[in-house]
């Protein structure tokens, strides 16, 4: 049997530097909150067989929204199982669906944050393709293209940073199911900021597949004024 694509969403974050009332997740933009288009946009990949967010155990607010006629799929699941930080939201995410059978070694999970709602279609595909007999793993990323400054202590500069080789890592990152699982139940997640780093931290080495700078995380409220042209824009 060939292997399986499923998607998982991390969405258990507080949102603290993007600063509203509310997790920035729920955020509305452009017609719907930023939650239900990254859903939107996964859903509409019929190359994943399923996709689950993961929300946390006290999230009070996916329950209340009017879920429109393409979230009431088979296709997602909704996980109340997050945790403190976001490498805990994903080992309970894939605890979960494991558990619940849902979820086969071999697949390929692609871990995608719920703060990136633009997710381009073509880097998806990009993605995907990836994945052949010798891909352990791959992600989306940029190469970085500013000027990197190392700073002192006193905020001046120390010196430029060499960029070349440097990347900027996106989302999704996709590993086989039980590659990601051992490998954040090995590792201590206080230093992990994504999947790729817990695989590395197991010597598994994700292959870069170029990202899309559309591709961005919703993180500070000057982001919301991109997103909305990007989500208006009806070019992902
Ligand atoms: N305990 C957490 C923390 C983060 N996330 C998710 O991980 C993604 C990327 O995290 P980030 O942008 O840092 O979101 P927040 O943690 O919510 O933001 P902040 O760090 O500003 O509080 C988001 O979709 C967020 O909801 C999660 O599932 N569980
Ligand atoms: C996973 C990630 O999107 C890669 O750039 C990013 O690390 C998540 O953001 P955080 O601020 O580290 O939670």
């Amino acid at each position: 049997m060939s292997a399986r694509f499923f998607a998982l969403v991390p969405a258990a974050g507080v949102g603290s530097r993007f600063g509203a009332q509310i997790p920035k997740q729920y955020t509305e933009i452009a017609g719907q909150s930023v939650l239900m288009h990254t859903l939107q946009r996964l859903l509409a990949c019929e190359a994943l067989v399923g996709v689950a967010v993961v929300l946390s155990p006290d999230d009070g607010y996916f329950g209340a929204l009017t879920l429109p006629e393409w979230a009431q799929s088979e296709r997602l699941q909704v996980l109340y199982c997050g945790g403190d930080s976001r490498a805990e939201s994903v080992r309970n995410g894939i605890a979960a669906l494991t558990a619940g059978q849902m979820l086969q070694d071999q697949d390929w999970l692609l871990v995608h944050d719920a703060a990136r709602c633009c997710l381009p279609t073509m880097a998806l595909e990009r993605l995907l393709a990836a994945a052949d007999a010798d891909c352990v793993g791959a992600i989306l990323a940029l190469p970085v293209a500013d000027t990197l400054k190392k700073q002192t202590h006193t905020g001046r500069i120390d010196h430029t940073v060499d960029r070349s080789g440097l990347w900027q890592a996106q989302t999704p990152q996709m590993f086989r199911a039980a590659a990601l699982q051992a490998a954040l139940n090995q590792v201590d997640l206080q230093h992990i900021t994504d999947e790729a780093s817990a695989m590395e931290a197991q010597g598994v080495f994700a292959q870069l597949v170029q990202g899309d700078v559309r591709n961005l995380k919703l993180t500070l409220a000057q982001d919301a004024t991109l997103v909305e042209l990007l989500l208006n824009s009806g070019d992902l």
